[in-house]
């Protein structure tokens, strides 16, 4: 099922901090334009990389699923990582019938690579918020 690491997810109280961090301290080049996604209730900036990216996530609205992540971790950290799978639906049953909690209604919401995902409850991963993105088509791995 698992295919590429798509991305890893960075929780930051400020976008404007942390790109200025991956550009003047590791000497990112390939940082993008933040955007909202209010449906997904974060603002994002992706720094691209020669084999993934950082997805750079900042709270937007009350009811940012990351607002308690960075409660914990006021500076933010590692959020999430995100594995590209074929099949997004044949991917959370499977994961369903072997027992883990997909997150939300279990119904998949389109990311900010305009595919759909879902989420896997870090309780079921070992501790690490799992991200599954479906594959752009014609990308498969
Ligand atoms: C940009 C769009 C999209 C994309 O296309 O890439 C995205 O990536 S959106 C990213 C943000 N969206 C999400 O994270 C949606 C899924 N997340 C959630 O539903 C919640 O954040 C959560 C994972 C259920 C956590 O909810 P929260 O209310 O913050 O915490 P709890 O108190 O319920 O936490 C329970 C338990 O889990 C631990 N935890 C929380 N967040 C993480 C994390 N990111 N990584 C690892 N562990 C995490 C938390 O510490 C609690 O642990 P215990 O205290 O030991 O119970
Ligand atoms: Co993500």
């Amino acid at each position: 099922m698992i295919g590429r690491l798509n991305h890893v997810g960075v929780a930051t109280p400020s976008i404007e901090a942390s790109v200025a961090l991956y550009r003047d301290m590791l000497g990112a080049t390939k940082i993008g334009t933040p955007f909202d996604m209010p449906a997904q209730g974060v603002r994002v900036c992706f720094v691209d990389l020669p084999n993934s990216q950082i997805e750079l996530i900042e709270p937007l609205g009350d009811a940012s699923p990351i607002h308690g992540f960075l409660a914990k971790n006021p500076k933010g950290g590692q959020h999430h990582v995100c594995f590209e799978v074929e099949e997004i639906l044949a991917a959370r049953d499977e994961l369903r019938a072997k027992g883990a909690t997909i997150l939300g209604t279990g119904e998949p919401r389109i990311g900010a690579h305009g595919t759909p995902i879902l989420f896997i409850h870090p309780k079921d991963m070992g501790g690490v918020l799992i991200e599954l993105m479906e594959s752009p088509k014609g990308e498969g791995h």
